[in-house]
């Protein structure tokens, strides 16, 4: 498989680079979702064929097939206690490395996964660079139990917070309601820009029903920014702010 568009190649090259910069004999590897880390996940392979000695963990029922195809040796996380490292994608990524993922919607595994490693890094093309999170719609995960009542709480908070409301997300193919690997459904927010991610964060994951949400702050350790040539850059985003916040009055009220 070829990367085509200007796009996917920076995919790959960030993608593949994160072989070479960051994976050694012996690893466990947390293994992410969508199109750039999958080009990780294929070199990944080709690396294991040519006798690199790794276990990977995927993030989702898609990159687990991937692996199985291209030969990455998988486990699982209740067999090891941590990951040595995780490389991932993202929707958006700040200077600081907070993130929105989960416009695969596999974001529930991919911030078990991320918080099971000792290390974190996302692999992503240069569109993915964004002063100030929010242009791409976040998602928010929330069991199906009462989704409806989850998203007006949900609703509520963010139009106090100057929000319009969030959407169900919806299968664009049949109109069918987006169902995640644990059976979970999604609601996305349209936020413009995110004043504040490190609260919203907290205040989302207060919600009743809300299982996770997209924004991962203070989760990545580096980026590394492929580009159309080949060519990548790595950037520490180590000083990233750390911890969700200490939570002190439940929202959604
Ligand atoms: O969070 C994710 C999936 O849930 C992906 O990492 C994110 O959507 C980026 O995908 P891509 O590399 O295809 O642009």
């Amino acid at each position: 498989m070829q990367p085509r568009t200007d796009q996917e190649k920076a995919k790959w090259a960030a993608g593949t680079a994160a072989v070479h910069a960051y994976v050694r004999d012996g690893m466990k590897i947390g293994l992410g979702s969508g199109t750039t880390a999958h080009w990780f996940v294929r070199a990944l392979g080709a690396a294991v064929s040519e006798g690199l000695d790794v276990v990977g963990v995927p993030t989702s029922t898609g990159t687990r097939d991937l692996a199985i195809e291209v030969g990455v040796p998988l486990t699982m996380l209740a067999e090891v206690d941590r990951l040595d490292i995780t490389i991932d994608g993202a929707d958006e990524i700040d200077h600081d490395g907070a993130m929105i993922k989960g416009g695969g919607g596999c974001l529930l595994w991919e911030r078990i996964v991320a918080d099971a490693s000792d290390k974190m890094v996302a692999v992503v093309d240069g569109t993915k660079v964004v002063d100030t999170l929010g242009a791409f719609p976040l998602p928010i995960e929330v069991i199906p139990f009462a989704w409806e009542s989850t998203q007006r709480s949900i609703a509520r908070l963010l139009t106090r917070l100057g929000y319009p409301e969030p959407d169900l997300r919806l299968r664009t193919s049949n109109g069918e309601t987006v169902i995640t690997d644990s059976g979970n459904y999604l609601i996305d927010a349209h936020l413009q820009a995110i004043k504040d991610p490190i609260a919203l964060d907290g205040r989302l994951n207060w919600i009743p029903g809300v299982v996770e949400n997209g924004l991962f702050t203070g989760v990545a350790d580096e980026m590394i920014i492929g580009s159309a040539s080949g060519e990548y850059e790595i950037r520490d985003v180590h000083s990233a702010p750390s911890a969700r916040p200490l939570i002190t009055s439940r929202e959604g009220k």
